[in-house]
């Protein structure tokens, strides 16, 4: 295989070509409200009611009758709760007592909160100052209007979207069915935790790492575990993962080794869509399809796993999804201290974030660069871009970084 950096795809012609492959699943199905948070909504959300739905008290005091714009003084002849509207009507002079979130008498135009009148002897009620026309009302449909679309469909629900919905008694939604994701990592070296290890062997870091990425996004995953390098065991895993899911993600055996069986596998039971790329950690990532079923190709070494899994595999599996892609969103912080790089891929350099203050301020380095490296990665909260064709990075420099965690 030919190594040339010159002869790998960027990482943008990856994106772009995964994208054009990837179909979104069609299929969709009805979700109660409390189970759908973190699913994909697959048609848009208009609103069939108002919100709020009448017009009512934002504070607890009295709603003053609309006849008298100027009168200072108001005699109170009725008390109004939440959830309890009045029938009376409210005249020339009058006001009601209302609570918070109580229906304002049509007959009423303002509210004053009760801290802003003193009480009369006779038990009217005297202004402290004037109280403006609309004041302290919170008008229906102001929030939300009949019509309005108040969620756009391939939008993933979060807590506060599900809590929007309930506003407007929407019960149930419909979303798209949940991607099932197959995982296995390769390996003869690997062992999982827990057990004891011979020498030559490690712990399979890349499978519980997967796991945990994939179930953060809210996947239903099925986990064929560790793997042996041996070419039938490898075709056996995957063919039953095409069977049984709608996508397979499986780390290390990407690359020219002796003992590299998965690209080959995934070369002799499906189509490759790519096989190397111009992006470090991350060269080897392949990326094709099984009959219906896609896979994401990950190196092995731990690093490029992680990295690939979240620029790459990460965003084709939220297309399959449904959820509509955003394209990354950088910041742009002077470098403190100096980075390696060689012309010819993509780094994405393990990062952290320096602050002065509370204030984001600048980046440096968290320390070795290295692909088999997890500690930094682990340490990091932000990976820092530095385009393929550039070289080292100096003190000052002003470079692009993607926020991991923050
Ligand atoms: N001659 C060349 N050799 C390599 C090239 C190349 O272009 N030419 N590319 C290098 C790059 S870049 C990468 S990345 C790796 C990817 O190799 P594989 O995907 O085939 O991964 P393995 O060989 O299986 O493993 C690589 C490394 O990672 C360790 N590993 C694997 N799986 C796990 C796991 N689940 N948990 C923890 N660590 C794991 C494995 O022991 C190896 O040390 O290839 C380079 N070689
Ligand atoms: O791309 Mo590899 O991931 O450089 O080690």
């Amino acid at each position: 295989m030919n190594c040339d950096n010159n002869n790998l795809i960027s990482v943008e012609q990856a994106l772009t070509l995964m994208f054009q492959q990837i179909k979104k699943t069609s299929i969709t199905e009805k979700v109660p409200l409390n189970l759908a948070i973190n699913r994909v909504l697959a048609s848009d959300i208009v609103s069939q009611v108002n919100n709020p739905p009448h017009n009512n008290s934002a504070m607890d005091g009295y709603a003053l009758s609309a006849a008298s714009p100027d009168a200072e003084v108001y005699h109170c002849v009725d008390q109004i709760y939440a959830g309890k509207p009045t029938v009376k009507k409210i005249l020339s002079g009058q006001c009601a007592r209302i609570m918070t979130g109580a229906v304002v008498p049509e007959t009423c135009d303002r509210v004053v909160m009760q801290e802003n009148i003193e009480i009369l002897q006779d038990g009217s009620i005297k202004l402290r100052q004037p109280v403006e026309k609309r004041a302290n009302i919170r008008f229906a449909g102001e929030d939300i209007a009949i019509g309005d679309t108040v969620l756009k469909a391939n939008k993933k629900l979060s807590a506060t979207d599900i809590g929007l919905l309930a506003t407007l008694g929407i019960s149930e939604v419909q979303a798209y069915k949940k991607i099932k994701v197959g995982i296995l990592t390769t390996g003869d070296e690997l062992k999982p935790a827990g057990s004891e290890l011979d020498t030559g062997q490690i712990y399979d870091s890349n499978r519980p790492m997967l796991l945990a990425f994939l179930q953060s996004h809210h996947f239903d995953v099925e986990d064929l575990g560790i793997v042996a390098d041996d070419p039938n065991q490898i075709r056996q895993a995957i063919l039953h993962l095409a069977q049984t899911c709608d996508a397979i993600v499986t780390s290390g055996g990407v690359s020219v080794g002796d003992a590299d069986y998965t690209g080959q596998v995934l070369q002799e039971l499906g189509t490759v869509g790519f096989w190397k790329l111009a992006m470090k950690p991350g060269k080897p990532f392949s990326f094709g399809r099984i009959e219906q079923c896609y896979f994401f190709g990950l190196p092995g070494n731990p690093v490029s796993a992680a990295v690939t899994f979240e620029q790459l595999a990460l965003k084709g599996l939220s297309k399959l999804a449904g959820l509509e892609l955003h394209e990354d969103k950088y910041l742009q912080l002077p470098l403190k201290g100096t980075l390696k790089k060689r012309a010819g891929r993509q780094d994405y350099q393990r990062g952290i974030l320096l602050y002065q203050g509370n204030c984001i301020s600048a980046v440096c380095s968290a320390g070795m660069q290295s692909s088999g490296a997890l500690s930094a990665l682990a340490h990091s909260d932000c990976l820092i871009v530095i385009p393929r064709e550039e070289g080292n990075k100096h003190e000052g420099d002003i470079v692009n970084v993607i926020v991991r965690k923050i």
